[in-house]
């Protein structure tokens, strides 16, 4: 799909978001074709190229290895990841890939229950987005993807899903242990991650203020948790995973199964779709929207997507980081070169994600809207 990146600053007029309904919560197995609620036939979606990721060097998604003794180098290499892809795979990070299998195989069996059982857990009008069910923000495209989601804050995981699992059972205790365990772990690595950053960006010898909100982002970085299944499709030509939109918050961590599907736009020298192959271990990082405003768009915020198979079912856990939804986010002073001005306004991470929704289906980049115009530059 090709979203341009308008130049305008015009906020698109808002509409009230479609809201979701029963045919949302159909039982993808016993579809033997694509229904037209999911058919995207647009050629749009296909406009750009598919490139495997190994062909030609320039294609290769860039790994990062955390075991090197050397932590300067790594936060070079993560840093660099970040500015010229906006995602790398992460190695060596320390998370038991035991426990990444628990993980995934938990997720598997909580969508492999009765549609029935998962319904009980629908997002729900005030429920603060969580529950099972397509975010609100997807209901704007005019077709469904063919995906299952469930998103929680990770603070909440085990009164969430009480919702699924009222007798509290074991399976349900099972489902809890492995994901509380992956939101221990992954909540270590993302502040070690972020802590990476800064001291890739200088932050850390910068002195001042920036300082200051250093620490400030570090110890309040906040979690969300999405689950996504990506059911086998009888059709994968005539269906979307997940369809192009960046990130919104600071960064993302992937676990994904080895079944490929994930997808980066890379724009040069040509546009392209670029496949993230499927490391066994290995956590994705993906750097979001608020990232792009902190380094004043030296990380750069990428757009990705998901595509389906015919052959096998995938799941993707996203582990979404970003501040706390008080927290006002501008770029680092520390990030903006000598002689340039911030380019964007401070925002918050709700301000950002309701602004941004009446962009979802457009060809609008939500980060646009928040762009500082040339003229207001002084
Ligand atoms: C923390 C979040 C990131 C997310 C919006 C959300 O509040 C919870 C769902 C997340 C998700 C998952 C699918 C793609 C995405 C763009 C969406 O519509 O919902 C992301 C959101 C995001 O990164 O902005
Ligand atoms: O399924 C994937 O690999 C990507 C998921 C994703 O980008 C998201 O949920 O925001
Ligand atoms: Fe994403």
């Amino acid at each position: 799909m090709q979203i341009k990146r308008s130049t305008t600053t015009t906020m698109p007029s808002p509409t009230s978001p479609p809201v979701q309904n029963d045919a949302d919560y159909f039982d993808f197995r016993a579809m033997e074709r694509v229904p037209e609620s999911h058919e995207w036939t647009g050629p749009q979606e296909y406009e750009h190229p598919v490139v495997a990721g190994h062909e030609l060097e320039q294609d290769v998604v860039p790994v990062v290895d955390m075991r090197d003794d050397d932590d300067d180098a790594v936060a070079a290499a993560a840093a660099r990841a970040a500015e010229e892809w906006g995602a790398f795979l992460l190695v060596g990070h320390g998370v038991p890939g035991e426990l990444l299998a628990r993980v995934e195989d938990q997720a598997a069996r909580l969508f492999a229950l009765p549609v029935t059982d998962k319904a009980r857990a629908a997002r729900r009008p005030g429920g603060g987005g969580s529950g099972y069910g397509v975010p609100q923000y997807l209901l704007r495209y005019p077709k469904r993807m063919w995906a299952e989601g469930y998103t929680f804050p990770a603070a909440a995981i085990r009164s969430e899903f009480r919702r699924v699992w009222p007798d509290a059972g074991d399976d349900y205790i099972s489902f809890c242990a492995a994901m509380d365990e992956f939101h221990v772990e992954l909540r270590a690595l993302g502040r070690k991650l972020l802590a990476m950053f800064f001291q890739a960006l200088g932050l850390a010898a910068a002195g001042g203020d920036d300082d200051d909100t250093e620490r400030k982002i570090l110890d309040t970085l906040t979690a969300t948790m999405h689950l996504n299944m990506y059911p086998k499709c009888p059709d994968p030509e005539r269906a979307v995973g997940l369809a192009a939109h960046t990130d919104s918050g600071f960064f993302t961590f992937i676990m994904q199964s080895p079944v490929p599907g994930l997808q980066l736009l890379r724009r040069r020298p040509s546009e392209r779709w670029v496949t993230v192959p499927g490391v066994a271990g290995a956590l994705v990082v993906v750097v979001g929207d608020l990232f792009h405003v902190l380094t004043n768009g030296r990380f750069h915020s990428v757009l990705h997507r998901a595509v389906v198979n015919r052959e096998r079912d995938r799941i993707s856990l996203p582990y979404f980081l970003g501040p706390p939804p008080h927290m006002k986010v501008a770029p680092l002073a520390a990030a903006v070169a000598p002689g340039r001005k911030a380019e964007y306004r401070a925002v918050t991470w709700p301000e950002y994600m309701t602004m941004r929704e009446a962009t979802f289906g457009t060809s609008l980049s939500a980060l646009t809207l928040i762009r500082v115009a040339p003229e207001e530059e002084t």
